[in-house]
């Protein structure tokens, strides 16, 4: 039994609306003025099957948590008929233009290269950047405004030079460290990034089973679009200490309060509440793509229906209307009384704020962050907010209390020996392991860790480092590294050097 694709069709209004997802038909009309992706999006899929858009933004079990059961109105009869209605039916222009865009990307996907001619970070956002749908790569890529920060965030590892030791017996190089207490197999981890499955079906569990086969950490973030125990259920195993939890604080603290013990509960080994973004940044080409998928004229039902175009979201926009822009320092002990877990600060950006959270004898540690530049654009760079921040705790003989972190820009092992040598204990990689991702699943990742530590070891070799313990200020010049001297940093390496599809001839052409 089930429900017909013609009776399903019928509902395809704002009067009625139905849409199907994974073989399910749900009734989700007193819904859509509370969407926070907008009502258009929805709408577009009335009466039809939405799980390829759906699948992406929202974890699997949304449905079941936020729509009244009543409004589960139970599986399709016949999803083969559903499919023939749909093949017939009279594309939008913007259908026609995925249409085209999914073409495009399985030509893209037959040319890719092999994973193995990928040799560093950035050759794989090249082909990440050939392989992906517009709004994917948009929503990746994406930061915010003119995009300053972002381009700073790189430009600023390259304003800090090395001081290398010679004669030093650098035959065995560890790259092992201990962050929160777990021993890892790499100063690096894989940093909170949402909506993971807009590069990869598997979504977030790509990055789950590569950190598991390298022993680093994966940072779980709230806007995953796997769910939660999926992701730890990929994660082989409680007894392995590399899941920590990244929160963004809901309005709602009971909510919070569930999804922090949740956590604890499934053995995640620490707890990073994100406090630079009381309200997610505005990423414009995020938001672009979001505008050209609905139709800046609008659909036919928006027409018909003469709903306003709702262009001030992107995909980030849409996702974070729950988070709690009143959060502040007065919450950090309730945060201490509902968790034994290690809190840290994710999103610090002066020296200040991070002697004030040590102080607070609450929390345990800060990532200096600037969301990757998604943020307020023209904050600084996090290496050097950590040129200032280790001096300003040594000083007051804090520098054992809390452990400082660093991520934005990290795409070399020299960078991540520069934030070790300047005191940082570990360092969040973002978008490369997203674009390894998207283009070669949990093997491209895999790839990405690997050659990271290549260049690790051969760094360290290089810098007269044997352990990580052995990597100091005095390795390091930063003479420069406050200057700016480019005003607004073009990045040509990453938009001219790095290409791996483009043959040595070419290249050199
Ligand atoms: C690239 C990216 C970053 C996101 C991210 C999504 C993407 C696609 N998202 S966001 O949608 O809300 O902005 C998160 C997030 O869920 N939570 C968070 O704490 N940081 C988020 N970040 C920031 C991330 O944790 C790092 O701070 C940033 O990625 C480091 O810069 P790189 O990408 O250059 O390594």
């Amino acid at each position: 039994m089930g429900l017909s694709a013609k009776e399903i069709s019928q509902h395809s209004d704002r009067q009625s609306c139905w849409v199907i997802v994974r073989g399910n038909v749900f009734d989700v009309t007193e819904f859509l003025p509370e969407h926070p992706g907008g009502e258009k999006i929805i709408l577009k899929y009335a009466g039809r099957d939405a799980t390829a858009a759906f699948d992406p933004v929202h974890p699997p079990d949304t449905l079941d948590k936020y729509l009244d059961k009543s409004k589960h109105l139970g599986p399709v009869a016949d999803m083969e008929a559903v499919a023939a209605a749909d093949k017939n039916r009279k594309k939008t222009p913007e259908e026609e233009a995925e249409a085209a865009e999914e073409t495009r990307i399985a030509e893209a996907r037959k040319n890719m290269p092999p994973v193995d001619s990928c040799y560093n970070l950035l050759d794989f956002e090249a082909v990440a950047r050939r392989i992906m749908k517009k709004g994917a790569w948009a929503y990746y890529s994406s930061a915010a405004d003119d995009e300053i920060s972002l381009r700073e965030n790189r430009a600023a590892f390259q304003r800090v030079w090395f001081r290398p030791r010679i004669l030093i017996d650098v035959e065995r190089v560890d790259l092992s460290t201990r962050m929160f207490g777990a021993r890892v197999s790499a100063p690096f981890y894989v940093t909170a990034t949402a909506l993971g499955k807009l590069g990869h079906p598997d979504g977030e569990t790509c990055l789950t089973k590569a950190a598991a086969r390298h022993q680093v950490v994966q940072m779980i973030p709230t806007l995953a679009s796997c769910s939660f125990d999926e992701i730890m259920d990929a994660a082989e195993g409680p007894g392995n200490p590399y899941q920590w939890l990244q929160l963004y604080v809901n309005k709602d603290r009971e909510i919070t309060r569930k999804i922090i013990q949740h956590a604890e509960a499934r053995g995640c080994r620490a707890l990073f509440i994100t406090v630079d973004a009381p309200q997610l940044g505005r990423r414009e080409k995020d938001m672009r793509a979001k505008e050209a998928a609905l139709g800046d004229g609008g659909s036919s039902v928006q027409k018909s229906e003469g709903l306003k175009s709702d262009n001030s979201q992107g995909a980030a926009r849409a996702i974070s209307s729950f988070i709690d822009p009143s959060l502040c320092w007065d919450d950090l002990p309730w945060f201490r009384s509902v968790t034994r877990l290690p809190i840290i600060l994710k999103g610090v950006q002066r020296a200040e704020d991070v002697v004030r959270a040590a102080e607070t004898g609450l929390v345990d540690g800060v990532v200096l962050s600037n969301h990757g530049g998604r943020q307020l654009d023209f904050a600084r760079s996090s290496l050097e907010v950590l040129a200032e921040t280790m001096p300003a705790l040594r000083a007051r003989g804090l520098d054992r209390r809390i452990e400082v972190y660093v991520d934005g820009g990290l795409r070399r092992a020299t960078d991540i020996l520069k934030a070790l040598c300047l005191g940082a204990k570990g360092v969040g990689i973002g978008r490369p392991f997203l674009y390894a991702m998207s283009a070669y699943g949990v093997d491209g990742v895999d790839r990405a860790m690997s050659l990271l530590k290549d260049e690790l070891e051969m760094d360290m070799r290089l810098l007269g480092a044997r352990t990580i313990d052995d990597l100091g200020p005095e390795l390091v010049d930063t003479r420069s590294l406050g200057s700016h001297p480019n005003g607004v940093p073009d990045d040509y390496l990453a938009r001219d050097v790095y290409d791996p599809l483009q043959t040595p001839a070419q290249r050199n052409a």
